[in-house]
């Protein structure tokens, strides 16, 4: 929505800590205006940290850091691939990237995305899990992926939003989550901030 009149950006709802374009495109597709305030940090998990408890540290701390000098409320957001217990971050290389795809060809994994909001109520956060099914993926597939330059920044080297829909055979759980946010969770944690969408998403 934008004002009709002056066709000015709508003031923001909330404060979005994060440098994802995936993050910023899902809430506005539930149409909520962010300021973006994207903050760095140490990604490397602590030593025999389970995923769900580094995604949402990961989250929670995106959400601190990137609250300070705001009084709007703070979303950070987390997502990992998780096979066989490890959690596969970004690829580091077209090596990397393979490895990553030849561990999860032709099998299920769990996508794990935290959400983390600050506001009135204190510091919320959820954790989503979801699972998805890959086809089995040759080498060639694998190098002929890199090459398009989409599996780059995502975790775990593919982009269910994107071509690797062609090697996804199922899923269970949350599309949005894989992409980067759970929309419902993330609608659900606002609401307990102050910040009840649905009213405005359907008006
Ligand atoms: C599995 C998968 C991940 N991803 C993306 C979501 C996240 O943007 C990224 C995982 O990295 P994150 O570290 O969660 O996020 P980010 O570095 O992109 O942004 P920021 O930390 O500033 O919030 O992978 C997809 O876009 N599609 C997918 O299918």
């Amino acid at each position: 929505m934008s004002d009709a009149a002056t066709d000015a950006p709508e003031p923001p709802l909330i404060r979005l800590a994060s440098a994802s374009p995936r993050r910023r495109e899902l809430l506005a597709s539930i149409d909520v205006p962010v300021e973006v305030h994207p903050v760095e940090l140490d990604e490397t998990p602590r030593p025999g940290e389970a995923p769900e408890a580094y995604v949402r540290r990961l989250a929670e701390d995106k959400a601190r850091a990137g609250a300070l000098g705001s009084t709007l409320p703070t979303l950070g957001s987390d997502t990992a691939v998780v096979c066989d217990d490890a959690i596969l971050g970004k690829p580091r290389d077209r090596e990397h990237a393979a490895a990553m795809l030849r561990s999860l060809s032709g099998r299920t994994h769990r996508v794990l995305t935290a959400v983390a909001v600050t506001g009135p109520a204190g510091l919320l956060s959820a954790c989503v899990t979801t699972r998805v099914t890959l086809r089995e993926i040759t080498e060639a597939e694998a190098a002929a992926y890199w090459a398009t330059g989409e599996p780059a920044d995502k975790a775990g080297g593919y982009a269910i939003q994107g071509r690797a829909a062609l090697f996804v055979s199922r899923l269970e759980g949350s599309h949005s989550a894989v992409v980067g946010l759970p929309l419902f969770e993330t609608a659900e944690l606002l609401a307990r901030q102050g910040v009840p969408l649905w009213n405005r998403a359907m008006s």
